[in-house]
């Protein structure tokens, strides 16, 4: 538990830049919210106390048009999450997406291509941090998945305890950055390996493979596939079981299966940053991110 704690000054300490995030005034009733219920506001995250479920709170992320993430969208989730967590009316968080069709896009590759390294550092050290931050959290975290979740989004969705993801074949999930010509992080590649077994991750990560919800399900890196009009509810169902465990045991029990990997990242930080910003610098890989950018472009038609 040391570590989460540890973890909450060095969250402090990376956040207090960006704090000044316009609008990320917590806290504020959210429009609409005229019954009272206590909603966390912020341009991107909205976070409502689920109506049908004491202690749940719902995180909705809305930055349109691919939930792409962004420094500041990273920035606003990651005030959220420590908030909810600082917060002790909450147990568990439902993350979803308001973006239709779309969980997150991934990290946002305009936060990469054409940077400096310095914006490089800051953006990647928000982005080890929100995964920290999801991957070790003492709440119950679970992925209500309604919408394709690629790369980060995976990411993302792996580092919930629960993920449920809707049975559209449009909403595939996987690490496909080799198609994009770059590379997942260890951090990445240890949580799938996690997930869905040396083997399966090890051929997943060469092929940047994004798998349907079928073969999301067969290959373990989702736990349900439902009727896309059941993901809010399922989601709320299977937090019930979870929230059903005493707390204290829960929490002690999830930071011993997952501190060996985080500590993994957290005993090379700044390693793992420097790493990045070399890697992401290469002439080569700004070239793929280019060529990959204009695909996304010319896709458009
Ligand atoms: C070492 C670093 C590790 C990396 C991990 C990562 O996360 S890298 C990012 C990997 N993400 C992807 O490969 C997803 C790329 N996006 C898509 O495949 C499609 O956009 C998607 C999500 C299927 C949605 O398709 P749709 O047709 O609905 O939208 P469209 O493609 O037209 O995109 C709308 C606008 O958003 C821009 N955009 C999409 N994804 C990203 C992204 N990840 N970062 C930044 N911007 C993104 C896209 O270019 C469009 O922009 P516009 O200005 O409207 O042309």
């Amino acid at each position: 538990m040391a570590l989460t704690v540890g973890l909450r000054p060095l969250t402090r300490a990376l956040l207090r830049p960006w704090a000044r995030v316009p609008g990320a005034a917590l806290g504020r009733p959210a429009a609409g919210s005229g019954d009272g219920v206590r909603c966390f506001g912020s341009p991107r995250v909205l976070v409502e106390p689920d109506p049908a479920a004491v202690g749940v709170a719902v995180m909705k992320m809305r930055n349109p048009p691919v939930n792409s993430l962004s420094l500041e969208f990273l920035t606003e989730l990651l005030i959220s999450l420590e908030k909810l967590e600082n917060d002790k009316t909450f147990r568990g968080i439902i993350i979803t997406s308001d973006c239709p069709g779309i969980f997150s896009a991934g990290l946002d590759l305009l936060e990469m291509y054409g940077r400096d390294p310095a914006h490089c550092a800051e953006y990647w050290k928000a982005v080890q941090e929100l995964w920290l931050r999801v991957y070790l959290s003492n709440l119950v975290v679970i992925g209500a998945i309604n919408g394709i979740s690629p790369a980060g989004g995976c990411l993302l969705s792996l580092s919930c305890d629960y993920r449920v993801l809707a049975n559209n074949p449009k909403y595939a999930i996987g690490l496909n950055e080799t198609l994009l010509g770059i590379i997942a992080p260890f951090w990445f590649k240890d949580v799938l390996v996690n997930t869905i077994g040396h083997r399966a991750a090890e051929r997943a990560l060469q092929l940047g493979f994004l798998f349907p919800p079928s073969d999301a399900l067969q290959v373990g890196i989702v736990d349900q596939v439902v009727p896309e009009d059941q993901v809010q509810s399922t989601a709320r169902s299977v937090m019930a079981q979870w929230l059903a465990i005493p707390d204290h045991a829960r929490q002690l029990t999830k930071n011993l299966v997952r501190k060996p990997t985080a500590d993994r990242l957290l005993q090379q930080r700044d390693a793992d940053i420097q790493n990045f910003v070399r890697f992401i610098s290469r002439d080569s890989i700004q070239k793929s991110l280019h060529v990959y950018l204009e695909k996304l472009k010319q896709k458009k038609g």
